[in-house]
């Protein structure tokens, strides 16, 4: 119906205006009713671009190469039977399938490579959150936990957090980048959609990190949005997390095998705080109370528990425990034994004893003026209860200035041993006297070596040969009568044979080979203490070892300071007192007892803590012995009489206004002393009563006899404080009586056994829950209900007791008269028989009196 008519080559006609590389033809179309159009074809040329790059080039081969290509394609086509142009489509299908194949399978491929990265991304994920969840989780309870140091915490995190702000933070961190570089595919993934894309996305695989880079970076960077949201809030705790979690595996590792390591025994006491537990159990705080919290207590560092709580947290945390007593704040307190090397010779200590008047005090002032030193520096001029002489040859001696026994054993009492030698004085003229002997056995008792020094040999009736030989009689044997013993005889008065009493002092001395370390905190004991108006506390110690110096931190006793100010019996401040050395200590904060020891601490907290448990000590002992441990004589009365006390001697304190009447009453008192019962004058002394009168008193919970004498208000307030009774007498009878009434309560009474019946046992029921009960008949006299009884068989006492009940016809009855029946069981005893006698007595308790 249409020719097509090629008109390249033709000029004529309309020949539409070209650039190049196009065809034109004419196609002519017929159409009904002789109609005919002649329609002008374009065919245009793609141009093929090669390396060339003209496009003339390939259109001058073409036709070349067409040709082979059509041949072979007619050949083909031929041999299969087809047309040309049906091959062409065949082989035109066919390399469209083979191109849509290998597509189908690459994008195949890259999809499975999708997935499984997807599928271990998620893998990560979870396994990423289950981590975080675990730390999370570990983390809160740690945070609980920490609320002792919340604060600080707080503090660390939100700088953590300002830090973690910043845009650099999260490419630091891997967790935070992972799913950046993860998330890469999955967004590629989103654009694979046309074949350029995925050739594209193909070609970028390499650089594929660089943009998930850029995918990090911007992850990084901080938005509103992302500051507040949670993925912010994720990123920060993933940081502190990891801190978290690498804390509680270094803790793990680190700390738990030190633990393990290092099990220590935790010291505990009756109460401690959660605090010093974890420090003594060398753990955190934090950890104790993280602890406490897990077993439903809500504690904090400084809430005290119990020595059982304790132990039980010690236990879990893998150490033992060793339970100690509050007592215990005192061991070590008294310091190491010292090195033998390390001793030095230091002076003697010598208390002076002897009967009442023989002259010590006497003795003790003529031997202070043998001091070389006084000329120098003025001579001993205080009394501070002990003064130090040195002697010409240099040496030196420390006196007590308390003479007497009763200081001596009062100090003993306390467990103070502060004498070295003892000096027994004997008045020549009067020999061995009541307290001579009783000065003997208390020096015997300590261990203490006498001198005997015979004194007032100046008297023309002295006679020392008696004194000599009446002390053999109580196991004192002199030299000159072939013991061990030295004795020297003297005058106080005159100063003869004082310088030979010295040298006797150092002879002993140097067999006793006295040496302590004078290079160590110093110990010692308190000889005496007063509350001085001006001065505060003042207590005269006696250093035993080491050296006390100024600003010390001292416990003595009860009472701790630190040393303001030491001065000597010379009145002098010293910066320092060695071994055996006398001095008054001041800075403490109140007056410590006689005979308590001192002892040089390291820290005040050191101090206060013993301090503090003995007051507590000291305030249970008060508290639970009450009145029992003051000593007053009604009280002390009241308990011989309930029997709670047993007591054979009355220790008892005189003061009088006169030696004469001192020594009176001693001399009375000592007269009233029986076998069994004795009242002992500890202290007698002429004067008020002052403090240390009624420290002596309390210490050897003796009453305090005034007579004639008053109290001043310090001793006064001290008695009221610590319990000592102390009574006023004028008429010296009165005084006597009462402590006559005193021992005679402490005379143990006289049992008188009265016979008031016999019962003869008839019958023997065997009752459940009472036991065995005899049926008996009253053969003589009475019985009584609770009477005393003894079980006779053939006349022979086979039980001794009391009676249990006394009973007619069921009911419990009082007294049960010859004659009659009666029910009668023992306290104890059930080996009853038919025709066995029951003796039925009354014990009366009758009061002795000294008459
Ligand atoms: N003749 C003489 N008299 C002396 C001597 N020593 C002491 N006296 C006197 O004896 C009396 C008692 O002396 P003190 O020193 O008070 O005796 P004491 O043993 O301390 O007496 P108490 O403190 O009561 O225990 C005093 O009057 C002294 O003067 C001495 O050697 N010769």
């Amino acid at each position: 119906m249409s020719d097509t008519k090629d008109t390249g080559g033709n000029s004529g006609g309309r020949k539409p205006l070209t650039v190049s590389r196009k065809s034109s033809g004419t196609v002519k179309q017929s159409f009904s009713h002789g109609r005919s159009k002649q329609v002008v074809v374009e065919t245009k040329k793609r141009r093929a671009v090669g390396p060339g790059g003209s496009s003339s080039a390939p259109a001058k081969d073409a036709p070349k190469a067409n040709d082979s290509l059509e041949a072979r394609l007619i050949a083909t086509a031929k041999k299969l039977g087809i047309t040309v142009d049906e091959l062409k489509a065949r082989q035109k299908a066919l390399l469209e399938r083979k191109n849509e194949v290998a597509a189908r399978a690459k994008e195949e491929q890259r999809e499975k490579e999708a997935q499984d990265r997807l599928r271990s991304e998620q893998e990560k994920k979870l396994q990423e959150a289950k981590e975080r969840e675990e730390a999370e989780a570990r983390r809160k309870a740690e945070e609980e936990a920490r609320k002792a140091e919340e604060a600080a915490a707080k503090e660390r995190v939100d700088r953590a957090a300002k830090t973690r702000s910043k845009p650099s933070a999260p490419a630091d961190s891997p967790a935070a980048a992972a799913p950046a570089v993860d998330d890469g595919p999955a967004r590629g993934g989103g654009k694979r959609k046309s074949k350029d894309d995925r050739d594209r996305s193909a070609r970028e695989t390499p650089s594929r990190s660089s943009r998930g880079g850029g995918g990090e970076r911007r992850r990084g960077k901080l938005t509103i949005s992302s500051a507040l949201g949670d993925d912010a809030d994720r990123q920060r705790s993933l940081a502190s997390l990891r801190r978290a979690r690498e804390r509680e595996r270094e803790r793990r590792t680190g700390g738990g095998e030190q633990r393990e390591k290092v099990s220590v025994e935790v010291t505990l006491p009756e109460t401690i705080t959660l605090q010093d537990l974890a420090q003594r159990m060398n753990e955190r705080v934090a950890d104790v109370v993280k602890f406490m919290i897990q077993q439903g207590e809500m504690l904090r560092g400084n809430d005290i528990i119990d020595a059982d709580t304790a132990e039980l947290i010690a236990e879990e945390f893998g150490h033992t425990v060793k339970r100690v007593a509050e007592s215990d704040v005192e061991i070590g307190l008294e310091g190491e034994d010292d090195d033998p090397k390390d001793l030095k010779p230091r002076p003697p200590i010598v208390t002076i004893m002897g009967h009442v008047d023989h002259g010590k005090t006497s003795l003790l002032d003529a031997l202070r003026k043998t001091d070389v030193v006084s000329g120098e520096a003025g001579g001993i001029t205080q009394h501070i209860g002990a003064y130090q002489v040195k002697l010409k040859s240099g040496e030196r001696i420390t006196f007590l200035d308390t003479p007497g026994h009763a200081a001596f054993t009062a100090m003993r009492a306390r467990g103070a041993t502060a004498t070295d030698i003892a000096i027994l004085v004997v008045a020549a003229d009067d020999s061995v006297m009541p307290q001579t002997i009783e000065s003997i056995n208390h020096a015997k008792a300590a261990g203490v070596p006498i001198i005997v020094a015979v004194n007032k040999t100046d008297l023309p009736d002295s006679n020392a040969d008696k004194v000599l030989t009446d002390l053999l009689q109580h196991d004192v044997q002199v030299e000159s009568m072939g013991g061990e013993t030295q004795a020297v005889k003297v005058s106080a008065l005159t100063g003869q044979g004082l310088d030979e009493l010295t040298d006797a002092i150092t002879l002993q001395a140097e067999l006793l080979e006295l040496k302590a370390n004078p290079s160590r905190d110093a110990d010692g004991v308190v000889i005496e203490s007063q509350l001085d108006k001006g001065r505060g506390p003042v207590a005269t110690v006696l250093v035993k070892r080491g050296t006390l110096e100024r600003g010390d931190i001292v416990v003595a006793g009860s009472q701790w300071g630190k040393v303001r100010a030491l001065v000597d019996e010379r009145g002098q401040q010293l910066k320092g007192a060695g071994p055996s050395q006398p001095v008054e200590v001041l800075g403490l904060d109140g007056a410590p007892d006689p005979g308590d020891s001192f002892v040089v601490v390291d820290t005040e907290a050191r101090a206060r803590e013993v301090t503090e448990y003995r007051i507590r000590s000291k305030r249970q002992v008060s508290g639970k012995a009450g009145a029992a441990a003051r000593a007053s004589l009604d009280q002390l009365l009241s308990k011989l009489k309930d029997g709670s006390v047993e007591t054979s001697e009355l220790p008892v304190v005189v003061k009088g206004d006169v030696q004469g009447s001192v020594e009176a009453i001693s001399q009375s008192l000592d007269k009233l002393s029986t076998e069994e019962v004795r009242a002992r004058v500890i202290h007698g002394a002429v004067g008020g009563i002052s403090e240390s009168d009624v420290l002596l008193a309390r210490s050897s919970n003796a009453p305090i006899f005034a007579f004639n004498v008053r109290a001043n208000k310090q001793a006064r307030d001290l008695a009221e404080k610590e319990g000592v009774e102390i009574r006023y007498y004028s008429v010296i009878y009165d005084l006597i009586d009462d402590v006559k009434a005193t021992l005679s309560g402490m005379l143990a009474p006289e049992k008188r056994e009265t016979f008031i019946g016999y019962a003869e046992i008839l019958e023997v029921f065997n009752i459940t829950k009472v036991g065995k009960v005899a049926g008996c008949r009253i053969s003589e006299g009475k019985v009584l209900r609770g009477c005393g009884v003894r079980l006779l068989r053939d006349d022979v006492v086979i039980h001794e007791g009391k009676l249990k009940t006394l009973k007619r016809f069921k009911d419990e009855v009082n007294e049960v008269n010859s004659g009659m029946e009666c029910g009668m069981a023992f306290e104890r005893y059930d080996d009853i028989r038919v025709g066995d006698k029951i003796e039925c007595f009354q014990v009366e308790e009758i009061a002795r009196t000294l008459d």
